[in-house]
C-alpha cells in the first residue's frame, strides 16, 4: 500500500541533476529509465487497469474544441483524464510532475506554468499515427511528457514511441515501464506503433500562459 508521504524537498535537485533541460535543448527530447519508483509505477499500472475494466476510459479524440473527432484508425487509444486528489498514487504522481516543472523552469526558462494528464490505455493492434501535440489555434503546450506503466516490456511486442526529430533519424523507444519521454510539444512529430500486448502510459502536457 502506498503511504501518503511528501516527497522529499531536494527532489527537484534531483530532477535537475539528470540533465533533462539540457537534452530538451540540444536534441529536442529526453530519455530516463527508472523515473518513477517500481512502487508507484505498479500502483499506477493498477489504477489504469481497473479504469479500463469500469468502462471509465473513453476513446481519445483527435483536433480541439467543435473540431474534436474520434478516429480510431488515427488515435486508438482510451484514455481518463487525471484530477488531484482521485488517489494517492496519481497525487504523488502530480507532485513529482510539479517538482519537475520546477527544475524545467530553472534551466530552461520557458515559463511552464501548469500541467494536465491523462492515463492512456492501448489494446493490440491500436496505434496513433505520426503528429505533433500542439493545436493549430493553442500554443500553450510547451512540453510533451510520457511515463510507461507497462512491467516486462520486450521490443518484439511492438508499441515504441517513434519520434522523428527534424533533420535526424527516427528514434523507437520501447514503452517500458517507468520510463520518462520528454519532448519539445511544438516541434516533434511522434507517432505510437501498434502493440501484441495492452499498453499503458500517463501522457501529459506542461503548458505555459498564453
Ligand atoms: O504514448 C506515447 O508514447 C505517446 C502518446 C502521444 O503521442 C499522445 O498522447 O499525444
Ligand atoms: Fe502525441
Amino acid at each position: 500500500m502506498l503511504a501518503a508521504t511528501p516527497l522529499a524537498p531536494e527532489y527537484v535537485s534531483e530532477i535537475l541533476r539528470l540533465n533533462i533541460g539540457d537534452d530538451l535543448t540540444e536534441h529536442g527530447w529526453s530519455q530516463q529509465n527508472c523515473f518513477l519508483t517500481e512502487e508507484l509505477t505498479i500502483a499506477l499500472a493498477a489504477e489504469c487497469h481497473l479504469l479500463n475494466d469500469d468502462g471509465a476510459m473513453k476513446l481519445a479524440g483527435v483536433g480541439r474544441g467543435d473540431d474534436q473527432a474520434v478516429r480510431p484508425t488515427i488515435r486508438g487509444d482510451q484514455i481518463a483524464w487525471l484530477k488531484a486528489g482521485q488517489s494517492i498514487a496519481c497525487d504523488r504522481y502530480l507532485q513529482i510532475m510539479e517538482n519537475l516543472r520546477v527544475a524545467l523552469n530553472r534551466t530552461l526558462f520557458l515559463g511552464l506554468d501548469e500541467y494536465e494528464s491523462h492515463f492512456a490505455f492501448y489494446s493490440p493492434g491500436a496505434s496513433y499515427l505520426k503528429h505533433l501535440d500542439r493545436f493549430r489555434d493553442d500554443d500553450s503546450r510547451t512540453v510533451s511528457v510520457v511515463i510507461y506503466l507497462n512491467p516486462d516490456w520486450l521490443p518484439e511486442q511492438g508499441g515504441a514511441l517513434r519520434l522523428h526529430p527534424e533533420g535526424k533519424c527516427s528514434e523507437d523507444i520501447t514503452p517500458t515501464g517507468s520510463r520518462l519521454v520528454l519532448f519539445m510539444s511544438a516541434d516533434m512529430l511522434h507517432e505510437v506503433l501498434p502493440a501484441t500486448r495492452d499498453r499503458m502510459s500517463l501522457a501529459g502536457w506542461f503548458r505555459r500562459r498564453v
